[in-house]
């Protein structure tokens, strides 16, 4: 066995653990990267990057279907299934390359493998060949897939996003569980590709959303398009001759078994705790294994452990993992005098068509400070100019202020560009702007911002003349 000794040990190479690891060695401290698995980083490797390359081809192939709309008729389509898993493996291990030379310039000594576990609070076994003493530890493990339950036994023919990721091929039929973000995004690009794709939700919620109205706006505009079954259980999955014969049963006690090819269970994730045994760190655990920790520095109770990225569940997007990664490295290397790390607005993008984004404070938690504390403006899509022209004129966008400071607090849409529109919106809110502030910058014409114009013109009315938070009027353009 062999024994190391170093200031900061950081287990999980990846985005927020190799941003601790460069964070500690910022502040000049003695910093190594352990990993259990395949180096590449959640992002390049099975998320962001495959599932966005995924996406772009089914993009392709919706701007041909909708072409004849502009009198623009570009002959029959063809999706090559191969040739469109093909770019995105190809294109995926070129942005794992990037991610590998990174990693690679590491140096070796400051690079162990195989999976830790903690021996005490500043001890790990790593594999079975080594033990790390660590003045630090920074837990940066990421999350895995959920299988839930019914689908567990169903062998290779359930599949997560992980294996969606090396297909050769586009199967024949896919029947997605779950209607959050990873269900929404590969659901609508495989049905995009031609796939035969049915997503099923076991309530009526969607990508996260919290607004009523938004959320409203979006299920009329996926079920428009896709075969969306909100409210549905799962009763069974049984494997028939080679494929998957699911029973369903929808709110109103009907009941369907159908075929599909593969299930893809998208049904959330769970943190990489269960095998770090935290059990001997002596650390307070919430009811999900995960050590509580103060998130303006990282710090898991006054101990001398950090945590970033997935694995705590708080905010599991990329740009938070990164910025989560930094703050623990630092705060490890400065421990026992960690700084807390100023405010970050919240923000989540999905890159569904219409996009979906969340900004600041969500609808549900403004609704639970009680009414009359917030205002609300809004505008649809359907016949905002920019949007119209380019026909993706679907979807709403509600915006909250709040009353007396007119401050930006939050927004939550359905809409075309709500990436860019997003960034916005979160820029704002990070800036404390107030809807006068926004409403003062310049817009131009035409642009789908100017739909974001016609919701702070309403947040601004309401903010003025209204009483109550909650008016669910939407204005036009
Ligand atoms: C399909 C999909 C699409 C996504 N798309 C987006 C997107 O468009 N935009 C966005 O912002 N976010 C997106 N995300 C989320 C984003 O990928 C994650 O937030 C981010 O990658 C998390 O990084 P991390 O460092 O916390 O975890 P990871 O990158 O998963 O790193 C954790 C590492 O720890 C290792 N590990 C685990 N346990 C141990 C152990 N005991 N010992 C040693 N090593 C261990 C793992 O092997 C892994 O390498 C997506 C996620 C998915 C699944
Ligand atoms: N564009 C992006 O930024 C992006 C893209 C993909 C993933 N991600 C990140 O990955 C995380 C995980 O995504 P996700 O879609 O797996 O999780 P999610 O939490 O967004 O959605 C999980 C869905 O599964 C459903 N579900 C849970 N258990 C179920 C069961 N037993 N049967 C049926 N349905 C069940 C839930 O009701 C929910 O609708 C997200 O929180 C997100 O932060 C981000």
């Amino acid at each position: 066995m062999d024994n190391l000794t170093v200031d900061v040990a950081v287990i999980g190479v990846g985005t927020a653990g190799l941003a601790a690891y460069r964070a500690a060695k910022k502040q000049g401290r003695h910093a190594i990267l352990i990993e259990g698995g395949p180096y590449g980083t959640t992002c390049a490797r099975v998320g962001c990057m495959p599932s966005k390359l995924l996406i772009a081809a089914a993009d392709a192939a919706q701007t041909i279907r909708r072409a004849p709309a502009f009198g623009v008729h570009p002959g029959p389509l063809r999706i090559d299934g191969r040739q469109v898993m093909a770019r995105v493996r190809t294109e995926r291990d070129r942005f794992v390359g990037f991610v590998l030379d990174g990693v690679d310039k590491i140096p070796v000594a400051d690079r162990l493998r195989g999976h830790a576990r903690f021996i005490d609070p500043r001890r790990l076994q790593i594999g079975d060949h080594t033990t790390v003493t660590a003045g630090r530890i920074v837990i940066a493990t990421g999350s895995s897939p959920s299988i839930p339950e019914q689908l567990q036994h169903l062998g290779k023919h359930v599949v997560v996003n992980d294996d969606v990721f090396d297909w050769d091929d586009l199967p024949e039929s896919v029947a997605v569980v779950g209607t959050g973000v990873v269900g929404l995004e590969l659901g609508q690009a495989l049905h995009r590709l031609g796939v035969r794709v049915a997503i099923f939700g076991r309530s009526n919620r969607i990508a996260q959303l919290t607004d009523p109205v938004v959320l409203e706006s979006a299920t009329a505009c996926f079920s428009d398009e896709l075969d969306l079954r909100l409210n549905t259980h799962i009763v069974s999955a049984q494997l028939q001759d080679q494929q998957v014969a699911l029973h369903t049963r929808s709110a109103d006690g009907s009941e369907r078994v159908e075929r599909f090819a593969l299930i893809l269970a998208a049904a959330g994730r769970s943190p990489n705790v269960a095998q770090l045994s935290l059990e001997n760190t002596g650390l307070e655990l919430d009811q999900q294994g995960i050590p509580t920790f103060d998130p303006a520095t990282m710090q898991c109770g006054d101990s001398a452990i950090f945590i970033a990225g997935d694995v705590n569940l708080q905010r599991p997007v990329l740009h938070e993992a990164n910025v989560q990664g930094i703050e623990a490295g630092k705060n490890a290397a400065l421990y026992p005098d960690p700084e807390s790390a100023a405010d970050r607005v919240r923000f989540s993008i999905v890159f569904s068509e219409p996009q979906i984004a969340m900004i600041g404070q969500s609808y549900r938690t403004l609704e639970s400070t009680g009414p009359g504390t917030f205002a609300i403006g809004a505008v649809s899509f359907q016949d905002q100019g920019r949007s119209r022209i380019m026909l993706q004129n679907h979807g709403t966008l509600r915006v909250y202020a709040e009353h007396g400071s007119g401050r930006l607090l939050g927004a939550e849409l359905a809409g075309p560009r709500a990436e860019h529109l997003a960034h916005l919106l979160a820029w704002a809110c990070q800036s404390k702007m107030t809807i006068s502030d926004m409403l003062a910058l310049p817009f131009y014409h035409p642009v789908v911002e100017e739909g974001l114009r016609t919701a702070l013109r309403d947040a601004q009315y309401q903010l003025t003349h209204a009483s109550t938070s909650d008016d669910m009027s939407i204005v036009g353009r």
